[in-house]
């Protein structure tokens, strides 16, 4: 008999596995529109240039192969938080955050969630937007955590539902966990305007809530760090002691490198140190310490003034491509005939752009045209180009129309 003869054959990933099934299509036209990684105009994935500069920089040190810390490259660590808080944060200053280098943006939304089933006793829930990123899901469940939801996108304009967001946090329990996208919401490319985000974070305090930013996409959003940053800061100087993910996968281009960081905004210093001897304590037997490649790359890359400034203009680069093929996505709809508002296409930011698609016209859109992307009709806008934005327009307005 067979060790394994009760394990059943589990569904493909809903996102990743669009990549799959992209690349079983023969059709010379298909489209990628599944997984949120950037692609330059010819459609090829992109290496930034500070990355190649960095990695000759690193290469020509000629460095041991030794094993980092438990919490990783404290060049990395330290730069990733200055990155992430400001160069003028007085948390950083008073030594109040811990930091550690972590598997990626995933790597370090786990290990959060995991130390919020060990140490956050006062409550077990987890509070996603509606719609989120799908892994944030079995990440959470995995970690022991309870999933709960607060109402985030309004279907009916394809944007931000403020009011059901304000209710529904009035709500939650004291001292829930609620998750917050920083910035380049995913799936929905719809983030709270400033002036919301400061509500937010006032009832956030009134009903004295656990913040948990999920920042994947520093820069990428707007293409200037510092705005992108804007609410985690904020919600900061308001006082909250907040959790926060990083990852490098995608304003670096990153991915493969696996680079993220994992930072816990404490009371004092004292507390910090606390937290940080049993961050280490949960690591360690997961993976025992982070792969350095990565970590020496973007440790290079913002602490050297040369590529860093290289690095803000590409990721400026990066962000205005993408901005530009929605502004071609919305004229091609309306050169093709189209009478539905498309204004959601360039009204949303970062990554992705939420159609509005259901999922009938989604599987027309793949089945008729080779359009992939995921169910819930999200599109990579990074996988658009001006040369196949007049078919994907095409292949929408036959489906919608
Ligand atoms: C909001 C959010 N948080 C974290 C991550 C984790 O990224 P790391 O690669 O672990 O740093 C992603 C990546 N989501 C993209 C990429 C593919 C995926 O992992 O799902 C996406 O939604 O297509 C994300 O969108």
């Amino acid at each position: 008999s067979s060790w394994w003869a009760g394990v059943q054959m589990g569904p493909p990933d809903p996102i990743l596995g669009v990549t799959e099934a992209f690349k079983r299509d023969t059709n010379p036209k298909k489209m990628n529109l599944g997984v949120g990684a950037y692609r330059d105009d010819q459609g090829k994935p992109f290496v930034l240039d500070c990355v190649r500069k960095a990695e000759a920089l690193i290469s020509s040190k000629q460095l041991d192969k030794e094993y980092l810390a438990i919490g990783g490259l404290g060049d990395f660590t330290k730069s990733c938080a200055q990155l992430a808080l400001g160069a003028d944060s007085e948390v950083l200053k008073s030594g109040r955050n811990i930091t550690v280098q972590t598997i990626s943006g995933t790597g370090s939304l786990r290990i959060g969630a995991n130390f919020l089933s060990r140490f956050h006793s006062a409550s077990r829930d987890v509070y996603l937007p509606t719609p989120s990123w799908g892994n944030h899901t079995p990440i959470f469940r995995d970690a022991g955590m309870q999933l709960k939801a607060y109402r985030y996108y309004d279907p009916s304009t394809c944007g931000f539902d403020f009011k059901g967001t304000l209710d529904d946090i009035s709500k939650m329990p004291e001292r829930s966990v609620i998750l917050l996208h920083a910035c380049a919401h995913n799936p929905t490319g719809v983030d709270p305007k400033p002036e919301q985000w400061k509500e937010i974070a006032d009832l956030v305090k009134k009903r004295d809530l656990l913040v948990f930013f999920d920042m994947a996409y520093q820069g990428f959003a707007s293409g200037d760090i510092d705005r992108d940053a804007w609410a985690v800061r904020h919600f900061i100087e308001q006082g909250h002691n907040i959790v926060l993910s990083q990852s490098f996968a995608k304003n670096m281009g990153l991915y493969g490198e696996r680079v993220g960081g994992l930072t816990l905004v404490c009371k004092d210093a004292e507390e910090a140190k606390r937290v940080e001897s049993q961050l280490k304590i949960l690591i360690r037997p997961i993976y025992s310490n982070p792969p350095m490649n990565g970590a020496r790359i973007a440790a290079t890359i913002l602490n050297t003034t040369e590529l860093y400034n290289i690095w803000l203009e590409e990721v400026h680069c990066m962000a205005n491509r993408i901005i530009k093929m929605r502004e071609q996505l919305a004229a091609n709809l309306k050169s093709e005939g189209s009478t539905h508002n498309w204004e959601h296409v360039t009204d949303q930011i970062g990554m992705f752009c939420f159609t509005g698609l259901k999922p009938d016209q989604v599987e027309r859109l793949t089945k008729e045209f080779s359009v992939y992307m995921t169910k819930d009709g999200r599109i990579s806008m990074a996988g658009v180009t001006s040369g196949n934005v007049g078919y994907l327009a095409h292949g929408i307005h036959a489906v919608t129309k």
